[in-house]
């Protein structure tokens, strides 16, 4: 098997401490990336090998092909409103919990997972632990709704960029059917308040601001730490 680089280690550390919390009998969320692509194949060995017996709820069409090519049985969040627990990356972390996600466009549906979930266990490499968040928010916004979306980020002094494919493919649309746009802020001193203000925006689907981690676990090359929210 090829080695794994330094970052992919560190991610893969992170996803194994993740699915120590996955036992037989759990719903478990699937989060989007290549990190939690990790705990994916992961779980779908267990499943394989071990008999582990769980359903999961995709957050994206990707990590759905991915749970299918792995074997882990899968049910929609209609049949499943409520989770046990899920296992997502994330973008960066602060050292409140506080997450940005989207890097890959699928913050909406991930969020509405995280939140139908008991417990939110997000996996990183530490390299995407930081003092304040700073990298562009990813939103996801309705067409129709761009230009007033681009104003009311304006006003609350962001500047939206529009997320495009590479070379000659248009913009990047969402698993939605919509458009994504990274804002840039600076670092971000409420990222809690900032959050409120823009779920208040219409026409802004949702955006990748995430305050209701329970746990992080960082991992290293070498080992894997962790964060939890006080309760
Ligand atoms: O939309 C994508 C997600 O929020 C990902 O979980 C996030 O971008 C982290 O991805 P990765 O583990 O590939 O860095």
């Amino acid at each position: 098997m090829k080695e794994l680089s330094g970052s992919e280690l560190a991610k893969k550390r992170a996803a194994e401490k993740a699915c120590e919390l996955v036992k037989d009998g759990m719903a478990v969320g699937l989060g989007t990336g290549s990190t939690a692509a990790y705990a994916i194949r992961l779980l779908g060995r267990r499943v394989r090998d071990e008999g582990l017996d769980i359903v999961g709820v995709p957050t994206s069409y990707a990590s759905e092909e991915l749970a299918i090519e792995y074997g882990i049985p899968l049910v929609s969040l209609a049949e499943r409103p409520e989770l046990d627990i899920d296992i997502d990356g994330a973008d960066q972390v602060d050292a409140s919990l506080n997450l940005i996600k989207g890097g890959g466009a699928a913050h909406t549906r991930e969020k509405v997972v995280a939140c139908s979930s008991r417990l939110f266990v997000v996996v990183i490499d530490d390299k995407k632990m930081k003092d304040l968040l700073s990298r562009p928010v990813p939103i996801e916004v309705l067409p129709y709704a761009r230009r007033l979306v681009e104003r009311k980020v304006a006003e609350l002094g962001g500047r939206c960029m529009m997320r495009m494919g590479t070379g000659k493919d248009g913009p990047i649309i969402s698993d939605n059917g919509n458009i994504i746009m990274d804002c840039d802020f600076g670092p971000i001193e409420s990222p809690a308040l900032l959050s409120q203000k823009l779920s208040a925006i219409p026409g802004l689907v949702e955006h990748g601001i995430f305050t209701n981690a329970d746990i992080v676990y960082i991992g290293y090359e070498d080992r894997v730490e962790s964060l939890e929210r006080k309760r």
